[in-house]
């Protein structure tokens, strides 16, 4: 018996069907990619091309995009500190057992705090968590602005925003950097194409 955060007295109950049978089935490795970044950085779209590329080559993937997984699971979380990392934890959670089941579970959320991505990858067995920084400008992302958020956050409109009066921690230990090069940005399909590479030569595409 033992006790785990609130809960007293629980015991694992284990299964005798398990992630490598659940990856044999499915012909691939469970994992984590995690995509973090500034709003704007290119997440949402590099997990749609991601999503799409594994799909066409007959890999099983979820994605766990930030903004959509606040309308259900954390719709009760703001965006002050302690909420972000709730929202973090709960994603790296959820995203745990994505892998579990043997999916490749794409989670791009802006995440910007790195004790809260740490914690995350610790949730996963080693080489399973794979950082993905999308290491785009501010200056870029504010630029793009397709929602029109930055323009809220620097008229003042909205306050806490990430980059502009709230913090991102850049990722030290990233598997893979994502950036432009000479001020252009790769396509969302090249961009997809370096993760994917990444997870062949890594063996997560087969059993
Ligand atoms: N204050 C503030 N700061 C940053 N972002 C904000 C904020 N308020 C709303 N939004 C919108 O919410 C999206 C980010 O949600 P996340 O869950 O990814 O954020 S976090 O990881 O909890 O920091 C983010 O989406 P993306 O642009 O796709 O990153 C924004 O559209
Ligand atoms: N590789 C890319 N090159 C150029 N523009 C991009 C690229 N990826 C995304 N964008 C554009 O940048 C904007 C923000 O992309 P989005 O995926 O919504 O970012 P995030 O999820 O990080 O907020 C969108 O207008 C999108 O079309």
């Amino acid at each position: 018996m033992s006790t785990i955060g609130n809960s007293t007295n629980i015991v694992w109950h284990k299964c005798s069907v398990e992630k490598c049978d659940r990856d044999e089935l499915l012909q691939q490795r469970g994992c984590v990619i995690w995509v973090t970044g500034l709003s704007g950085s290119g997440k949402s779209t590099l997990a749609c091309a991601l999503g799409r590329g594994l799909h066409a080559r007959g890999k099983l993937t979820y994605i766990l995009d930030g903004d959509n997984v606040r309308h259900g699971l954390n719709r009760d979380l703001s965006f002050r500190a302690e909420d972000r990392a709730e929202n973090i934890r709960r994603t790296g959670e959820v995203a745990k057992l994505f892998a579990d089941a043997g999916v490749i579970c794409i989670a791009s959320l802006i995440s910007p705090y790195r004790k809260e991505r740490d914690a995350c990858r610790a949730l996963l067995a080693e080489g399973d968590f794979i950082e993905v920084f999308m290491d785009i400008p501010l200056h870029v992302c504010e630029a793009r602005d397709p929602k029109g958020l930055y323009k809220l956050a620097r008229a003042g409109k909205i306050k806490g925003f990430t980059g502009v009066d709230d913090p991102y921690e850049p990722p030290l230990t990233s598997e893979i950097v994502l950036r432009q090069n000479q001020g252009i940005c790769d396509s969302p399909n090249d961009l997809a194409d370096i993760v994917i590479s990444y997870l062949d030569k890594k063996g997560y595409l087969k059993a």
